[in-house]
């Protein structure tokens, strides 16, 4: 039987987008990966040199690497303080996911805690960075085309709305089935969270260590920026199951693109700014750090509380925290918010993660562009992320959600996007 999704229309630029995207993501990576490090720090420049391959191999990072995803794994495998039930499937079937994420982020801060009372070297991780994001890479790679593979024997039931165009380039890119699963481990759902926001905040504390060790103590700079990242992370983790709604689990299939993603780009380039300012260290007084920290609390607050307050909707509109909020009725027996951060523009929670993005950057000063990638990728790919969605939820509510994008007109920042 044709896969439902042959039908659907191509993301991405088609195959020679998806293509041009697995070049491409790990060049970016390299690039920055290099210039963190090197004097100009430019975004913009050429590399200033390409690493041979000895600065790139080593079977000690191969080795750290996998005893990094074995530990993750083993966390996930541990006794979780709750199961939840995902979305609804094509075979009316649900699966059941452990919420034991934010355990595992403790149970890794206290090992590597114990690891440093030892004499663990943890600053010395900063100098392995390169042969690790290229191991990494590789790992992303074979594993994606294990997964290419193993979608081949599944049902069609089990295979993603996307990324089943019959193209190999493409549906490898986008991921052919929707949860691979080995028995009751889920890979999408261990990658989405555990093994690279974990290791962005470890890095992220190892180029604090790093720069103490280099320089008597860690910048304010360095602080604010671990500071403010493991409040983020912290929080993912926290609210572990809230990512079972998120478009990646539900619609997305599990291939290059989020393997990568989840398990390359993110603790190598969401680091990008603790990374900038060990090489390049910033002076930050007092009162700036302060704004700051507003500005990072502004931002969190209101992702927070917009994710909150749709997430309490969604489990149970009559909870009093919701019950009281204007709402469209759709066809589907679901209900639109119209009123509360959901009535403000479309997507609140996205405006709050960039107020946090641009106060992640801000701690690097503004004599270079490099440290403000993140901001930059962050709005093109929330941007992106808004049209994808808008699509998805037009096909699920119709009218409803045109009568919604009437109400609401602004996507992301009001009287602005
Ligand atoms: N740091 C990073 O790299 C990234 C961070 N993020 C963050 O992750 C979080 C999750 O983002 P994301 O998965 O994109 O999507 P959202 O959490 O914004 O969820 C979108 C879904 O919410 C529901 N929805 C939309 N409008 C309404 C409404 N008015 N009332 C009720 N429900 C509504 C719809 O699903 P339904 O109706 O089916 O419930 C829609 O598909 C965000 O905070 C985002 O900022 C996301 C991507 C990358
Ligand atoms: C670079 C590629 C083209 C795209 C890679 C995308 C991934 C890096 C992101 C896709 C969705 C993500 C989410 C998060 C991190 C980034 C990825 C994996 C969060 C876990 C970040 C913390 C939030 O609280 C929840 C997010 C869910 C989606």
């Amino acid at each position: 039987m044709a896969p439902q999704g042959s039908r659907a229309p191509l993301e991405f630029g088609g195959p020679l987008g998806a293509a041009a995207l697995m070049l491409l993501l790990p060049a970016t990576m390299f690039h920055l990966l290099l210039a963190a490090r090197s004097g100009p720090a430019r975004l913009l420049d050429l590399p200033p040199y390409l690493p041979r391959l000895e600065a790139l191999w080593s079977p000690r990072a191969l080795l750290l690497w996998f005893t990094w995803l074995g530990l993750q794994v083993a966390f996930y495998l541990l006794p979780a303080r709750k199961m939840a039930e995902g979305q609804e499937l094509k075979d009316k079937s649900r699966l059941r996911y452990p919420i034991n994420g934010f355990q595992a982020l403790v149970l890794t801060a206290l090992l590597v805690g114990l690891g440093v009372l030892v004499g663990l070297p943890l600053g010395a991780l900063t100098e392995m960075l390169l042969p690790l994001a290229f191991v990494a890479t590789l790992t992303a790679f074979v594993f994606s085309l294990l997964l290419y593979l193993k979608a081949l024997i599944a049902p069609a039931s089990a295979l993603a709305p996307g990324g089943n165009s019959g193209n190999p380039i493409y549906d490898f890119f986008l991921g052919r089935e929707l949860n691979p699963r080995i028995g009751s481990f889920d890979f999408k759902y261990f990658c989405e969270l555990r093994p690279g926001l974990i290791a962005w905040v470890l890095i992220n504390l190892a180029l604090l260590v790093q720069e103490a060790e280099l320089r008597g103590s860690p910048s304010l700079a360095m602080w604010l920026v671990n500071g403010f990242q493991l409040l983020y992370v912290g929080d993912a983790l926290w609210h572990e199951e809230a990512v079972l709604t998120t478009m990646d689990i539900t619609h997305d299939g599990f291939g290059f693109m989020l393997a990568f993603g989840d398990l390359v780009w993110v603790p190598f380039t969401y680091s990008l700014q603790a990374q900038f300012l060990l090489y390049h260290p910033q002076p930050l007084e007092l009162p700036m750090a302060s704004a700051l920290c507003l500005m990072n609390a502004v931002g969190f607050y209101i992702f927070r509380a917009a994710n909150s307050q749709k997430n309490t909707f969604r489990k149970n509109p009559s909870d009093p925290r919701v019950a009281d909020l204007e709402t469209i009725p759709t066809a589907t027996g679901r209900q639109l918010l119209v009123s509360g951060w959901w009535g403000m523009v479309r997507h609140p929670n996205y405006l709050g993660d960039l107020i946090m993005a641009l106060a992640w950057s801000l701690p690097c000063g503004v004599s270079h562009l490099l440290p403000y990638f993140y901001l930059l990728y962050f709005t093109a790919l929330l941007v992106h992320r808004e049209a994808r969605d808008e699509q998805q939820c037009l096909q699920k509510y119709g009218l409803a959600w045109h009568e919604y994008c009437r109400r609401v007109p602004y996507r992301i920042v009001p009287y602005v996007y």
